[in-house]
Order: C-alpha cells, then sequence, then structure tokens
C-alpha cells in the first residue's frame, strides 16, 4: 500500500517512464517502505525529494560498433545511468545481457542508490551496460567489443565522477580490456575510474569474492539475530556466476551445505555439497554450462530446465537475476522448511514472493542489504587507489564482514525504530533513504 502523497508520485513516475517495468517495480518497493519517514520529516515532502531522487540526475545512450572474427559489423546500444551523486561519485557496476534496455539499467542504478548509501561509503548510484550477449563470443570478440564500449563511455566517467565496476557479463577480463582502452585514449593511468581490475592494475584483494562473501555474511546475522546459525544448514543458490560462486564459498566455510546451484539452462543437485572448485573451473575457467558438473561429479545430478527453489532447504540465496524467484517458488521453499532468504542478485525475488516470504515470517534480506558487499568492497579499492596503498586479503575482508554486520544491523535497528521489527526490506529503504534525503537538503536545490 501506497502513502496517499505517494501514489500521485508514483503514477507520474510510471506516465513518465512509459514500459520501464523494472523501474516502476524498484520505485513502488522503495515507496511503499517509506511512508513513515515522510511522515516524520514534512521536509522532505516540501522539498520534493522522493520526486528529485526518482529522476536521473544524467543519463546516456550511445552506439557500440564492433566487428566479430569473420569480419561482420554489429551494432549494440549502451547506457549509463548517473542517477545520484548526493553522497559521491556515481558508482554501480556495467552490466552486458541480450535484455538490457534502459528500463533494466534504470531499476538498477535506482537500487544502487539506496544500497551504496547502506555502506555508509562516500558513493553515490549509477549503473551501465549494453544489449551486448556475450555467450559464445571468443575473447578477441570480447575484447573488440569492450574497446568500442569504452570509447564513447571513457568522456563521461572518472575517478571523481563516475566509477563503474562488473555486473552479469562484465568480470575481471572485460574490466581489464576496458581499463586498458580508457588508458590508451585519455593517457591517463587513472586506476581509480573503474574498479574490479585485477591486482597487477590497481585492484583490490576480496573484490572478486565480495558480493557472494558479504550476502552470507548478512545472512549470518539474520540468523543470527534469531538464535541460529549457518551450522548443519542445507542451502540453496541460484546462479553459478561471480555472486552464486563465492556466496557458496563462505556459506561452506560458515558450516552451511550448498546442495544445489543453477544457470540458465537448470540447476545441479550434489547432495553431498557443491564443490566449488569444480563450479569455477566449469564456469570462470573453461566458460562452459553448469551441466558439465553433473557429467563430472559422481553422485550429483542436472535438471534440465528446472527450478532450483525446489531443492527443500533452509536458506535460499537467489543470485542470478531479477524476479527469478516468484510466489509460487516462495511457497515451495517455505513448505519444504526455508527460513532465511538473502538476496544475492539484484531484486531477484517479485513481489509477491517477498509478501509471500512476509506473511510467513521468513527471515528476508532484499539485495540492496544483502548483495551490498560488493559495492563496498568496490568503495574501499577507490579507498587504496587514492592513497596508492595495498590491504591485505585478511584486512580486507575483515573491514567486510564489520561493514556486512553494522549494515545489518542498521536496517534492523531502522525497521524497530518505525514499528516494524525484522522487515529487513523495510529497515534497508528507510535507512537508505533518509540517508540520500537528508544529504540532498543540506546540498539545496540540485
Ligand atoms: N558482481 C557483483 O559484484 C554484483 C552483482 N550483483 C547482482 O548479482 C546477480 C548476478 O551477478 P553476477 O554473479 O555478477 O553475474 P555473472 O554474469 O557472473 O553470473 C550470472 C549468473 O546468473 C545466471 N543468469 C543470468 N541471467 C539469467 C537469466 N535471465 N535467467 C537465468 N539465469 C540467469 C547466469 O547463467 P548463464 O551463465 O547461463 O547466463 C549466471 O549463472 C545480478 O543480479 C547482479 O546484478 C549484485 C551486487 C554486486
Ligand atoms: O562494485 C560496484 O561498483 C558495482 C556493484 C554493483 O553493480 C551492484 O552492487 O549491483
Amino acid at each position: 500500500m501506497l502513502h496517499a502523497r505517494l501514489e500521485a508520485v508514483y503514477n507520474d513516475i510510471v506516465r513518465r517512464n512509459r514500459g520501464e517495468t523494472e523501474f516502476h517495480q524498484a520505485v513502488q518497493e522503495v515507496l511503499e517502505s517509506i511512508g513513515p519517514a515522510l511522515d516524520k520529516h514534512p521536509e522532505y515532502a516540501e522539498h520534493k525529494i522522493v520526486e528529485r531522487i526518482c529522476e536521473p540526475e544524467r543519463m546516456v545512450t550511445f552506439r557500440v560498433p564492433w566487428e566479430d572474427d569473420r569480419g561482420e559489423v554489429h551494432v549494440n546500444r549502451g547506457f549509463r545511468v548517473e542517477f545520484n551523486s548526493a553522497l559521491g561519485p556515481y558508482k554501480g557496476g556495467l552490466r552486458f545481457h541480450p535484455s538490457v534496455y534502459q528500463g533494466i539499467v534504470k531499476f538498477l542504478g535506482f537500487e544502487q542508490i539506496f544500497k551504496n548509501a547502506l555502506t555508509g561509503l562516500p558513493i553515490g548510484g549509477g549503473k551501465g551496460g549494453a544489449d551486448f550477449d556475450p555467450k559464445g563470443r571468443s575473447d578477441r570478440e570480447i575484447m573488440r567489443f569492450c574497446q568500442s564500449f569504452m570509447t564513447e563511455l571513457h568522456r563521461h566517467i572518472g575517478e571523481h565522477t563516475d566509477v563503474p565496476a562488473g555486473d552479469i557479463g562484465v568480470g575481471g577480463r572485460e574490466i581489464g580490456y576496458l581499463f586498458g582502452q580508457y588508458k590508451r585514449i585519455t593517457n591517463r593511468y587513472e586506476t581509480g575510474v573503474l574498479t574490479g581490475k585485477h591486482l597487477s592494475f590497481g585492484g583490490a584483494e576480496v573484490r572478486t569474492e565480495a558480493t557472494g562473501y558479504g550476502c552470507a555474511y548478512f545472512v549470518r546475522e539474520m540468523l543470527a539475530a534469531r538464535g541460529e546459525s549457518f551450522e548443519g544448514k542445507q542451502v540453496v543458490v541460484s546462479g553459478s556466476g561471480n555472486v552464486a560462486t563465492y556466496g557458496m564459498e563462505k556459506v561452506h566455510q560458515l558450516g552451511g551445505t550448498v546442495v544445489a546451484c543453477s544457470d540458465s539452462t537448470g540447476y545441479v543437485y550434489d547432495e553431498n555439497g557443491i564443490d566449488v572448485g569444480l563450479v569455477k573451473q566449469i564456469k570462470e575457467v573453461e566458460r562452459e554450462r553448469i551441466s558439465a558438473y553433473a557429467d563430472r561429479r559422481p553422485g550429483s545430478k542436472f535438471v534440465e530446465r528446472g527450478a532450483v527453489w525446489e531443492v527443500p532447504c533452509q536458506v535460499a540465496m537467489p543470485s542470478a537475476t531479477q524476479n527469478e524467484l516468484t510466489a509460487e517458488d516462495a511457497a515451495t521453499l517455505i513448505a519444504n522448511g526455508c527460513m532465511a532468504v538473502g538476496e544475492g542478485a539484484n531484486m531477484p525475488a517479485t513481489p509477491e514472493a517477498i509478501q509471500v516470504f512476509r506473511e510467513a515470517g521468513v527471515a528476508f534480506g532484499p539485495g540492496k542489504a544483502a548483495n551490498a558487499g560488493g559495492v563496498a568492497t568496490s568503495a574501499l579499492e577507490m579507498q587504496q587507489n587514492a592513497s596508492r596503498e595495498t590491504w591485505s586479503f585478511e584486512r580486507t575482508e575483515r573491514r567486510l564482514e564489520a561493514i556486512m554486520k553494522d549494515l545489518h544491523d542498521r536496517c534492523y535497528a531502522t525497521a524497530e525504530e518505525y514499528g516494524v521489527p525484522g522487515d529487513y526490506v523495510a529497515g534497508a529503504n528507510i535507512a537508505g533513504f533518509t540517508s540520500v534525503a537528508d544529504t540532498t537538503l543540506r546540498l539545496g536545490l540540485i
């Protein structure tokens, strides 16, 4: 239910951003939570803070022409949404996936504003990408695409302006090619312009692991708030990319057992616990389908096109993509004994699924809180680049762990303060929103 004042604001956003359904969904989720904050702070309405936060500061859309290995020319569309810089330079990843369009980039950029605010670090919100499908493309084709993409993007980014990183389809390899082209055309060895870099050119320890590790830490805190732990729990993770892989690794270190993970073709079930080393070999090194896991691991099986949520578990960590977990999936998880869900991905549970979890009293950590460890560690990478320091793996991981605990406690305390104890969605939305709103007020009419 939307606060009366916010209903008009939301309807206007839908009217002015036609067809951008994912963006509408992300806005609605935040607006549904922040009514009590508007009641408490009439100055937000007076200064039209919600209207200002929901309108991107700037958006660029651009042509990305590139040539494949046979010499055929292709044209893709690139995007960067610079959504909000109240708290710091725009910060957020780049997604290369055929589904990318303005509505997806805007939903991701919008989420990023509040997520970044929750980290307590000085970063604003942005996001970008292209409707390019990297699947099946050679290394040379990926390089040419990244070079063409950066040939336009470089005009808009900089360590004090806008700092992209990876997301779906953009990992260490792509960040390397993007940084190489940035350096070449600007003649600046400006390491702080991108994060997720290799250690050899300004990268930070733990950034690769950070989103998945952070999500596992967040779930550990939610479980601890209920007197529970990962010890002896069966866990199901969707996806088998960056977030899923390192989420699984940390769950195992914390005493849980991940019994299933997936990719866009189906899921693998392994009752002995997913062998994360094998997943890394198949997905990171060989860039193969997850079905290869079942071919190589005795006792496991591959379920083609199956939904990983049908596997019984006590903890679920959706870590693939938006709207991948429906109300029906939520009901199945609950019937099988699921007590906690941590969103490794951005907006993976539909609004209806979240409602089912809420009604059943499942501990539900929304993506903007549970997966904030990645961008938080990116901010630590920026800090190291600025001071020309390199921190050890242990030191960086300790910082990440402390950030995730603080973030959990802040969402928890905010939910209590606003009369909705245990509601991490409300806690995250209100805490993130009020940080940005208060700073916006201090900065005047911007
Ligand atoms: N990387 C990061 O630091 C952060 C990422 N996130 C979010 O986490 C999620 C995963 O990102 P990341 O791990 O980096 O991406 P990757 O590209 O490394 O992995 C994505 C995984 O999700 C699967 N997937 C992607 N799209 C779909 C789809 N439409 N249907 C089913 N499966 C799909 C992929 O399967 P397949 O290989 O078959 O395509 C793959 O297993 C995204 O929502 C991203 O926005 C959030 C915070 C930070
Ligand atoms: O590290 C970053 O800047 C990007 C992280 C990201 O894209 C996300 O949090 O969704």
